[in-house]
Formats: C-alpha cells, sequence, structure tokens
C-alpha cells in the first residue's frame, strides 16, 4: 500500500504526517516539484515476466514519459525475495545520494520506499503497484526495498549510462526506519494528516 511519512530530518522517532491518501501524497510531494501518479498496471504481465517483455507491455507509456521529458533510455529492475544477490542490491541504494539527471520510476508490481531529503524534512514514500514518481535532479535521496525484495520497476533515464550516483556521505539514512520499520514491510501505520506542513 502507497503511504507517506514526513518526519523532521533531526526526529525520526516521531513523523509529523503519515498518510495513505494518494491525492494528499501527491499534493504534498507536487509542492516540491516531485511527480507521484497512479497508473493502471496489466493485469495479463507474469510476476516473473522477462525485462523485454515488461518494457513491451509498458511502451506506450514509455515512449510518452520519453517524448515528455526527454529520457533517452529504459530498463527494469526486478527482485524477488530469493535473489541470491538481495543484500548488496539492497545496500547499494541504501546511502543518501544525488542524480545528476532526473529520476523517474513505475512500480510494475511489488513494493519499495524511497527516502527524500527536501530541505530539512524527509519524506520517506512508499510506492506500491502502479505508482509513478519521479526523483528530481539533484535532490538528496535513497532508498530501501528491505530484506525480502519483492518489486519490478521500469527506470527512465536521460543518460544512456543509466544509474549513477553521487553519494553525500551523509549517515543520515541509518538514522531513519527501514522499509521492515514501515507499512509497507508490516511496520506500524496509524493515519495523522493534519493541516499543511508549510
Ligand atoms: C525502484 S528503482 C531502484 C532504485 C533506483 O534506481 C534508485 O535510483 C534509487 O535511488
Ligand atoms: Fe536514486
Ligand atoms: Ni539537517
Amino acid at each position: 500500500m502507497s503511504f507517506l511519512n514526513v518526519y523532521h530530518d533531526h526526529d525520526p522517532d516521531q513523523p509529523l504526517l503519515t498518510t495513505h491518501d494518494g491525492e494528499r501524497i501527491a499534493a504534498e510531494l507536487a509542492a516540491h516539484g516531485i511527480r507521484f501518479e497512479r497508473w493502471a498496471t496489466k493485469a495479463d504481465l507474469a510476476p516473473d515476466a522477462d525485462p523485454e517483455v515488461v518494457l513491451a507491455a509498458y511502451a506506450e507509456e514509455i515512449e510518452r514519459l520519453k517524448a515528455d521529458n526527454g529520457f533517452a533510455t529504459a530498463d527494469v529492475i526486478g527482485l524477488t525475495p530469493e535473489h541470491p544477490d538481495r543484500e548488496a542490491l539492497r545496500a547499494k541504494f541504501l546511502d543518501e545520494h544525488r542524480h545528476s539527471e532526473d529520476e523517474v520510476r513505475f512500480f510494475v508490481r511489488g513494493e519499495g520506499v524511497f527516502y527524500l531529503h527536501l530541505d530539512s524534512r524527509v519524506y520517506a514514500v512508499g510506492c506500491a503497484q502502479g505508482d509513478l514518481m519521479s526523483v528530481p535532479a539533484g535532490t538528496p535521496h535513497w532508498f530501501d526495498m528491505g530484506p525480502a525484495p519483492h518489486f519490478t520497476a521500469i527506470r527512465l533515464f536521460t543518460n544512456p549510462e543509466g544509474w549513477v550516483a553521487n553519494f553525500t556521505g551523509a549517515g543520515i539514512a541509518a538514522r531513519f526506519p527501514r522499509f521492515e520499520a514501515l507499512p509497507t514491510g508490516g511496520g506500524e501505520s496509524a493515519e495523522s494528516a493534519p493541516g499543511s506542513l508549510a
């Protein structure tokens, strides 16, 4: 299930906001120039479909994203809980980093959490099947797929080299709740959606 937890970046214990409301998530993120949308997924796609099959199934959507946003390439990242390299792959995205290009990810199946460090706040965005999310170039962020990853995501790149990260060296990611302590991973999910955070 999609969710948003917003924290002060010095207080990882007490979220300022927790919501599962897709429109509220989209609105909070849009205020920072971040795109969050829920798209229809293809029911006839097998969970273990090859990357070429996934790209073919979403060819129309990918072409539209390329045409509208200038992306050059798309690839597919998919992990199952049995993946032999799951720990190394989880670790690859777990430290705060930036990209010099806009990042757009579409979750074909499964779940993962993006953490965006925006000014003095951390936005933990739980993405689920059908969610499309952007991370604008230069935004400090990290991603947690959890200890037993299960997701397939389409990634779009303007850089034909694909995924290039510039790590910030900050230890902030280690202080925030991991995937397994958040709603996607079975953690607490009480709704608290008071007024604007601004
Ligand atoms: C959900 S796609 C895998 C993570 C990724 O590509 C990225 O850039 C994380 O920061
Ligand atoms: Fe990233
Ligand atoms: Ni700070």
